[in-house]
């Protein structure tokens, strides 16, 4: 494989796609708890800002800045009896990027992971929206990822940089193979690991819970 070719693939697989909380790079999702203060209101989470700026200057705003959960603002924010403001659609996306921004700036755990993705392509992967997700196919404007990415590419600090396991960049090459101690895969390797070390721990944890090894790679627990 060339060079080119070999760029190409990478490019083609440098993504990460998040949605649930629980789950790697879950901290990209508006219902992660990382609390954000705007106004001299604090937030509990970043959904429930932006939800909440759905009725901004009425009762319903700090009834949503109450919700005791972040789905629960959602519900809130959806629920059509409420009154929606009239400009909503205009201002929806800058609400988002204030609402993002802040949880990056105000916390140093997201901002060190969303920096350790590099140039990698953020998706919020969800059929359950085709506005800020990516309607689950691919076809959704996946608008929350794009907010991502142009924060991440302006922060101090940002270097396109990212590493893919070495399994996914070699995948034909064995394990054990003498591929992976000479020329190109040890050089592939002394990289990733030089760039890997020096991720803070939450990143490397999020690295490790996304890119599980294929069995051939994990070492035999005897
Ligand atoms: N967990 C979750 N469930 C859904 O049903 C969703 N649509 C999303 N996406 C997030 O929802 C927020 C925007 O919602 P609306 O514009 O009020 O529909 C935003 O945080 C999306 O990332 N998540």
């Amino acid at each position: 494989m060339d060079q080119e070719q070999e760029l190409h693939m990478n490019s083609e697989q440098k993504v990460i796609k998040f949605y649930e909380t629980n789950k790697p790079y879950g901290c990209f999702s508006n219902f992660a708890k990382y609390p954000i203060e705007i106004q001299d209101k604090v937030w509990p989470t970043s959904e429930h800002y932006f939800q909440a700026m759905k009725f901004a200057g009425t009762e319903h705003e700090e009834q949503l800045r109450l919700a005791p959960t972040p789905m629960e603002a959602a519900k809130m924010g959806r629920d059509r009896t409420r009154p929606l403001r009239e400009d909503w659609e205009n201002v929806k996306v800058g609400i988002m990027q204030e609402a993002v921004m802040s949880k990056i700036e105000q916390h140093q755990t997201v901002r060190d992971i969303l920096l350790s993705t590099g140039d990698c392509l953020l998706i919020e992967h969800t059929k359950n929206d085709a506005f800020w997700g990516d309607n689950g196919d691919g076809t959704g404007a996946n608008k929350l990822g794009l907010i991502l990415m142009q924060i991440r590419n302006d922060l101090e600090g940002y270097s396109p940089v990212f590493f893919l396991p070495q399994w996914i960049v070699y995948s034909e090459h064995h394990p054990y193979s003498m591929f992976w101690r000479m020329s190109a895969g040890e050089n592939y390797v002394m990289h990733l690991a030089e760039w890997y070390y020096g991720l803070s721990k939450e990143a490397k944890r999020e690295y490790d819970a996304y890119y599980i090894p294929p069995d051939e790679w994990k070492l035999d627990e005897e």
